[in-house]
């Protein structure tokens, strides 16, 4: 299509070089990146020179200026820079991100607070943590400039939402000088930022020079090609990302809701002592150490249970009541699941998508469930 076509040729001018792929509208997925002949693997397919990166050396210096020095994020910044460009340097990249509608849709932080209590626990926790860092990245954009003021919260908040899912780790001078948390060395980067994820992708690599994409296996013509975000579960995609997909290998249950109110206050300050207490999951192919030790500490007496802590004991010896306890909590869970789901089917708040991916990731949470219950009976 011309949008990509004239982006590809404007990438090039930054000495962006790309080999057998082009960018292309993916169904679900926005725009994806598609091989355009048969890849083999391990090739160079993108190369990116750092000096095309959008980072915290290229923001405009007045914009930096007017921010104090301790009350600037990377993340912070480089939202503020998109928000008030008004240049057209920027133009064909702008021409093929995401749509203000498409992101302010996806991402739980922009959606009506009203969804926010129907999120899995896990994703909750993590959407509280982003609504404080952009909090405090949009008071300081406040404060840094009056005419700030004149520019629309939703669009600071679409500016920073594209920051925060399109940006690479990145270390800069400045980044290093300034020793930034690592979760704020990020950088956006053109091409790069169109490959959509997958549980297992491309091999991202990046030096001072430049960032390069090679293949970690061969792609057919016309399949898209992906890189690993990271080894994410859905819960952290759908806030970090706003999607979740069913073939997620990274995904996972955190029990923890189901687990805790079965120990008593004793057991508690036990696995607490132990360094045992929450962050219970389970993945479809096992339940964790963590919850082994939890269960234990209710199967057993307290004696029994410190002796196996320590290694004094044979941990497996109580396997099977260990197995029964945790199929009649998981039992409970998949209640809990069914009324939230009912619950979230009653709403009328926010948007049909919105509802619809939140019954999605609880479906995903209880066929994992299901799946153990299978396993263990
Ligand atoms: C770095 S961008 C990738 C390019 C993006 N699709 C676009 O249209 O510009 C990350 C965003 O792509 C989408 N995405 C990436 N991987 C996806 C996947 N496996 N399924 C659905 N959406 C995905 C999500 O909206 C995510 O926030």
């Amino acid at each position: 299509m011309e949008i990509y076509d004239s982006f590809l040729a404007w990438a090039n001018t930054q000495g962006i070089k790309s080999h057998g792929i082009e960018p292309r509208e993916i169904p679900n997925r926005g725009v994806g990146i598609v091989a355009t002949e048969d890849l083999a693997s391990n090739m160079l397919i993108l190369t990116v020179p750092t000096t095309s990166l959008r980072t915290l050396e290229t923001v405009p210096s007045t914009l930096a200026k007017s921010y104090p020095p301790k009350d600037f994020t990377v993340h912070g910044l480089l939202a503020a820079t998109l928000a008030t460009d008004t240049t057209s340097n920027w133009s064909k990249w702008n021409a093929v991100i995401p749509s203000r509608s498409s992101i302010l849709t996806s991402l739980p932080l922009a959606w009506s607070p009203t969804l926010h209590p129907f999120l899995p626990p896990p994703a909750l926790s993590l959407l509280k943590k982003q609504l404080f860092k952009f909090s405090l990245d949009y008071t300081a954009f406040l404060s840094a400039s009056e005419s700030h003021k004149s520019i629309p919260k939703e669009a600071y908040l679409y500016n920073w939402l594209l920051v925060n899912t399109r940006t690479f780790y990145h270390e800069t001078a400045k980044t290093k000088k300034l020793r930034l948390p690592p979760d704020d060395r990020m950088v956006l980067q053109p091409v790069a930022d169109l490959f959509n994820h997958s549980s297992r992708g491309c091999s991202v690599t990046f030096d001072e020079s430049q960032f390069t994409i090679t293949t970690d296996r061969a792609y057919a013509e016309g399949e898209e090609v992906t890189i690993c975000y990271g080894r994410h579960g859905n819960d952290f995609l759908l806030v970090e990302y706003g999607f979740v997909f069913d073939e997620n290998k990274w995904d996972e249950v955190r029990l923890d809701e189901v687990l805790l109110p079965e120990l008593t206050a004793r057991q508690k300050e036990e696995l607490d002592e132990f360094g045992f207490l929450g962050n219970y999951v389970l993945d479809s192919d096992e339940v964790c150490y963590r919850t082994q030790v939890a269960l234990r500490a209710i199967c057993l007496p307290s004696s029994e249970w410190m002796r196996a802590v320590q290694g004094g004991d044979d941990e497996e010896a109580h396997q099977e009541k260990v197995d029964k306890l945790l199929v009649s909590i998981l039992l409970k869970y998949i209640i809990k699941i069914d009324d939230t789901l009912e619950r979230i089917g009653l709403l009328e708040e926010g948007e049909p998508c919105q509802r619809d991916i939140l019954c999605l990731r609880w479906q995903q949470i209880r066929r994992l469930v299901d799946r153990t219950i299978a396993r263990l009976t």
